[in-house]
């Protein structure tokens, strides 16, 4: 909405140049019928309320112009307490008109017969100069309306880019900088009001030569007045095509850094007191773990899936000195292997269609410091097994369209649930990087081949899911303890932890019972004879096949993943595998 209150200096001065030309009193009001100028005896009234004002209050209802040559007898003048009585001549009012809105009327009045001639005798004129008198104020008002808009959005841009956790730099063609926001004022050492141009602030000839071409940059810099490192990004200001300065964003690297330690420092902080299993293979397997912890040695765990191999690896970085730095966890058999190179080594800016600008770190710089966790190594395509073979000997690594090598103090725990020697025996798995990680194994055994685990772990899940469903579950009825333990368990831990869940939310009064066990178990798959490997396949295919055919009328395959408690990655890869369904389509 438009106030000519706004331009109030700007409406009297119309009402005065109005009064000069035609030798008549001017009255200007406002949409609220207040007076915002006068001349003549109405200019000392100029910012009351027109308590009458019944001829305005007609032209801002009608938006018609509206000429009275009998004040005090006309129509409009009905209510008036003067009527009969009015001291004026003659008067014409028009409205003023900004877009649909009438923001105020502009009155003519005379007081003597001359001025009353002047008027009545040049109607149509006189209508079209207060017309253009009137065109002239409603240009006026929207100008100032627009200013202040103006003034506005610039006053809440200025407050956001001095919320931005960067320093932001706005430079002009001529790369002097316009303004600065508070974090450059810190990160720069910038006194407020100061004059600059970049090259004062800024030591590097590309970053100039960039906001030059009006090109986009990337990359570390130096402060000229600041040890900081820097690191930078340059955004052109283009205005077709001509370019008009740049927008530089600027970061403390030290603070990235520290960012990036943070997110990668795994906020999940296991210790070995929560690996559960007190069987006799279980306390072997931790005593050596804890015993090959602190030293830098490249560690294999070997394992089915589900068994712990990733708790393991984590357990035995929290019990080293790397504990402080990042533990990085990829898992190979997860990662399209397109992908897989990038991922782990990390590339430069450029490199290949769709890098990003400034490049990527990869997982092995990320685990600088600290450890990275290779899951499923033995699905790891041969051509990579040579770079991280590599990595494993030079203890350097080289991002993907870079030559320079950055030196790693990374320690390397790799996993699989494959036989490696098996694979490098059928070439699947290069033979040196096998002896190069196989320097301490571990092996996780199999839930099957720790029977006088499953109870204790029973316990820890019963008391895990009951605390998180709030439900009181007291234990489980012997007979089902008799159907855990007899339970094959393809999906280890994982699917033990599953079931327990699936039971605590079936169950109804203080103790689970058989009823409340997933059908699977209830039926009790046989365990097979423990040393037949072919037997023990044959196990895994039927417990894959059933848990599909189960999932099948729920339509997912991650159902079925869910009930074995193996990743949705591994029961792709044992469908393969087992070649499961080829004449069917499991979704
Ligand atoms: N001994 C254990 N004590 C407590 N929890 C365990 C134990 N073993 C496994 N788990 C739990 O089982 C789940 C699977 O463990 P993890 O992911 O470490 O297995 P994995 O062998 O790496 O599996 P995959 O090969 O499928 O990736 C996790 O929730 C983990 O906490």
């Amino acid at each position: 909405m438009y106030h000519l209150s706004d331009i109030k200096t700007t409406v009297q001065q119309t009402a005065d140049a109005i009064a000069a030309a035609l030798k008549i009193e001017v009255e200007i009001a406002d949409a609220d019928l207040i007076r915002v100028a006068g001349t003549g005896k109405y200019k000392i009234r100029s910012g009351s309320p027109m308590n009458d004002g019944f001829v305005y209050r007609h032209v801002m209802k009608t938006g018609e112009p509206v000429i009275i040559d009998n004040p005090g007898y006309n129509e409009l003048c009905k209510p008036c307490t003067c009527r009969g009585n009015c001291l004026e001549l003659a008067e014409v009012a028009i409205p003023i008109r900004a877009d649909d809105q009438i923001i105020g009327v502009i009155g003519l009045v005379s007081f003597d017969e001359e001025q009353t001639k002047r008027l009545m005798d040049n109607k149509q004129s006189l209508l079209s100069f207060l017309e253009k008198m009137s065109e002239l104020l409603v240009g006026k008002v929207v100008e100032s309306h627009q200013n202040r808009e103006r003034e506005l959005l610039t006053s809440q841009l200025l407050t956001v880019l001095n919320l931005l956790p960067d320093g932001i730099l706005l430079i002009n063609d001529q790369k002097k900088v316009t303004h600065f926001n508070t974090h450059a004022r810190k990160l720069l050492d910038i006194e407020a009001n100061q004059e600059l141009e970049l090259y004062q602030l800024l030591d590097d000839k590309k970053l100039w030569l960039a906001v030059e071409k009006g090109e986009q940059f990337s990359g570390p810099i130096r402060g000229k007045r600041v040890a900081t490192q820097l690191y930078c990004d340059v955004v052109p200001i283009k205005n077709n095509e001509v370019i008009e300065g740049a927008v530089i964003t600027l970061r403390d690297i030290q603070q990235i850094k520290k960012l990036v330690k943070e997110a990668t420092v795994s906020e999940i902080e296991t210790h070995f007191s929560q690996i559960i299993g007190n069987s006799a293979k279980m306390n072997e397997l931790k005593t050596m773990a804890l015993h090959v912890a602190p030293s830098k040695a490249t560690l294999l765990i070997q394992g089915e899936s589900g068994t712990g191999k990733e708790l393991l690896a984590r357990a035995i970085h929290q019990s080293s000195n790397r504990k402080g730095h990042a533990f990085i966890a990829i898992n190979c058999g997860a990662i399209p292997e397109n992908l897989l190179e990038s991922e782990l080594f990390g590339y430069e800016e450029g490199s290949f269609t769709g890098a990003r600008r400034g490049g990527k770190m990869g997982k092995f710089e990320l685990a600088h410091n600290g450890t990275i966790f290779l899951d499923e190594i033995g699905d790891m395509p041969l051509h990579l097994q040579v770079k991280i073979l590599r990595v494993l000997q030079e203890r350097r690594v080289e991002r993907i369209g870079s030559t320079r090598s950055i030196p790693l103090d990374v320690r390397v725990i790799a996993a699989t649930h494959r036989d490696l020697e098996e694979m490098v025996k059928t070439g699947e798995f290069r033979e040196d990087l096998y002896y190069r990680l196989n320097v301490i194994p571990l092996m996780i055994p199999p839930l099957r081949e720790r029977q006088e685990d499953i109870p204790v772990l029973v316990q820890f899940y019963l008391d895990y899911y009951s605390s998180v469903t709030e439900k009181a579950v007291k234990g489980l009825t012997p007979e089902v303890m008799v159907k855990l333990t007899h339970y094959p368990w393809p999906g280890n831990v994982r699917e033990l932890g599953n079931v327990i869940e699936y039971c605590v939310t079936m169950v109804v009064g203080d103790y689970i019972t058989l009823d409340n066990l997933p059908q699977r178990i209830r039926d009790g798959l046989k365990s097979e004879p423990k040393s037949s490997s072919l037997n023990l396949k044959q196990l895994e295919r039927e417990a894959i096949t059933k848990a599909l055919t189960l999932a099948e009328t729920e339509g997912h395959k991650e159902d079925a993943a869910n009930m074995l408690g193996i990743s949705r990655a591994t029961l792709y890869r044992k469908i393969k595998e087992y070649q499961i369904g080829e004449n069917k389509t499991f979704f």
